[in-house]
């Protein structure tokens, strides 16, 4: 539903003024004020909620679910028998994830922030003076802090008809409410791996990931690319890598709406990483995911002496430096682009805000958010999924670390009885000199709940030794910790 009027209180000063409502805003303005009498408010342009509850990862994972039910069901006997179609059903998915983005109504997120006594006010939030936001004719002050949670927006590389093709991003991916026939992918990140996944679930007859380096997933471990590629393929997507879009030719272009098949075919000029012709593509859609650009440009920030592009520089208490009053959370300051990330620098943030106000001592460790170096755990829904934490063999590498590698094949007891077809793999990078894991990687079905297991481990700087004691139960896939441990054994 689009937001129609300002609301809540005509007053113009708050202790805390956040720009942006997403679910990073939002956490930063509940911690600043919870338990206390200051005031905060939350200006948002668009929907309370932000990408994440309407656009991103709630559509995402609700366009992937019905997919992936169907798929654990095929590889169990006794179930397998009684799958019929082989998709899932296109309207009763598209009524999932209607049901889980409530239809873009942003009400309970509204009702929500205002239980949490945060003002909302409807509009463009710009800085215009230090500690001071503008949005239309209001002009509000910040007591304590200013603090910007704008997120971010898809990048479309500047490739000759691009723009003028009006490509999908990942928004009308997510919001997918016509499907195409042949859709090519640019990207072979994890908006590209996962939507490729929907896209093929929902039938889309032909899928071509065209990736420009030369495995997917490029920040994650190489296994998880090549077993993730190998998922994809065996949907059918047509994985071309070393390629990349030199031009588009879509005469018929319209901007259609969210979701919509945005015109005529279109027909791709393929080149090589090198920018040597490869061919032509013709298509019925072109989704653009090929990453996203911190939300900087249009805040005020110049107003106060700081770069209106790229993201906004913070130290690990999230503020600016040089700019005690001001802080950017989440997306926009470029540190890591995942909403429980962004939420934990919420916590970190509000919590730094509230003990400034207070006249408190920072030098807790709460203050800080360190998780944010060589602890982030990230899911990818794909089918496998990956589910990884803290740093790669080649990060670890890079920075000194004395790292072993153990791995292992997923195909304990836990996870054959999960599926016949099980199928994954386990890393883990081990510090040697400390005796302590710094990644894990874990690729197949089900992991992501297994993941967190070794965010414990990582963050806590469990040492192996103790770590052997931790016994996982049977059966169930977390008895890969187990396999990877017996090959540390002394
Ligand atoms: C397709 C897709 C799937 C994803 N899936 C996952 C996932 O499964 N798990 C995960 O952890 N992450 C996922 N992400 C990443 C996740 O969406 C972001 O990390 C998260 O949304 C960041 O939250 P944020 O609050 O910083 O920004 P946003 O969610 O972008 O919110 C920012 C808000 O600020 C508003 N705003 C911007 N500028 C202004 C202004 N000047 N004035 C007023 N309002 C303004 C915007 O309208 C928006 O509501 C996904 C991303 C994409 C694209
Ligand atoms: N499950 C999740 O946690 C989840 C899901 C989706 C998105 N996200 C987050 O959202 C963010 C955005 O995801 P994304 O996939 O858009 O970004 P990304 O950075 O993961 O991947 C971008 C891809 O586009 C390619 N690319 C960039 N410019 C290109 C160009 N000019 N030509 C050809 N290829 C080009 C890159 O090589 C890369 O493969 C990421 O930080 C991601 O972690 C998280």
């Amino acid at each position: 539903m689009a937001p129609t009027s300002d609301t809540d209180s005509a007053s113009d000063t708050y202790d805390v003024i956040v720009i942006g409502a997403g679910p990073v805003g939002e956490n930063v303005a509940d911690y600043a004020i919870r338990g206390s009498d200051r005031t905060a408010v939350l200006i948002e342009h668009e929907l309370v909620g932000g990408e994440c509850s309407y656009w991103a990862c709630m559509p995402s994972k609700a366009l992937l679910g019905p997919g992936a039910a169907l798929a654990a069901a095929r590889g169990l006997p006794g179930a397998r028998e009684r799958v019929g179609d082989e998709h899932p059903d296109r309207d009763a998915v598209f009524g999932w994830r209607d049901a889980m983005t409530h239809r873009r109504d942003d009400g309970s997120q509204v009702d929500w922030a205002r239980g949490a006594g945060l003002d909302v006010v409807r509009g463009h939030g710009r800085i215009s003076a230090e500690r001071t936001v503008t949005v239309g004719d209001r002009t509000l002050h910040a007591r304590e802090a200013v603090v910007i949670a704008t997120g971010s927006t898809a990048s479309i590389p500047p490739i000759p008809g691009l723009r003028e093709a009006f490509p999908w991003t990942s928004r009308d991916a997510t919001n997918i409410a016509e499907v195409p026939d042949r859709v090519v992918v640019l990207g072979g990140g994890v908006v590209a791996c996962e939507a490729a996944t929907w896209l093929a679930d929902l039938g889309v007859r032909e899928i071509t990931m065209l990736v420009r380096g030369d495995r997917l997933l490029p920040k994650t471990e190489p296994f998880a690319g090549e077993l993730i590629a190998d998922g994809l393929r065996s949907a059918g997507v047509d994985i071309r890598f070393g390629t990349t879009i030199g031009s588009v030719d879509r005469p018929d272009a319209a901007d259609t709406g969210y979701g919509r098949i945005h015109g005529g075919t279109a027909t791709i000029g393929l080149v090589t990483a090198d920018g040597e012709p490869a061919g032509e593509l013709v298509v019925d859609e072109v989704l653009v995911a090929a990453g996203r650009a911190p939300a900087s440009t249009d805040v005020g920030l110049d107003v106060v002496g700081l770069e209106a592009r790229g993201p906004v520089e913070v130290d690990d208490s999230l503020t600016v430096p040089g700019h005690p009053w001001l802080y950017a959370v989440g997306d926009v300051n470029g540190r890591v682009a995942l909403t429980h990330m962004g939420k934990y620098q919420a916590r970190v943030a509000g919590d730094v805000i509230a003990a400034r106000a207070e006249g408190k001592d920072l030098s807790g460790s709460r203050f800080r958010a360190t998780s944010d170096h060589g602890a982030v755990p990230q899911v990818v829904f794909t089918r496998p999924e990956l589910a990884a934490v803290g740093r790669t063999e080649e990060e670890a590498r890079a920075d000194g670390v004395d790292v072993e590698v153990v791995a292992a094949d997923i195909a304990v007891a836990g996870s054959a009885v999960l599926r016949e077809d099980y199928r994954g793999r386990a890393q883990l990078i081990i510090d040697r000199a400390r005796d302590v894991i710094v990644g894990a990687t874990f690729v197949g079905s089900g992991v992501e709940e297994l993941v967190h297991s070794a965010t414990v481990a990582v963050v806590g700087e469990v040492p192996l030794e103790k770590l052997w004691h931790a016994v996982p139960s049977y059966p169930t896939v977390s008895e890969i910790w187990l396999r990877l441990l017996e090959q540390r054994r002394v």
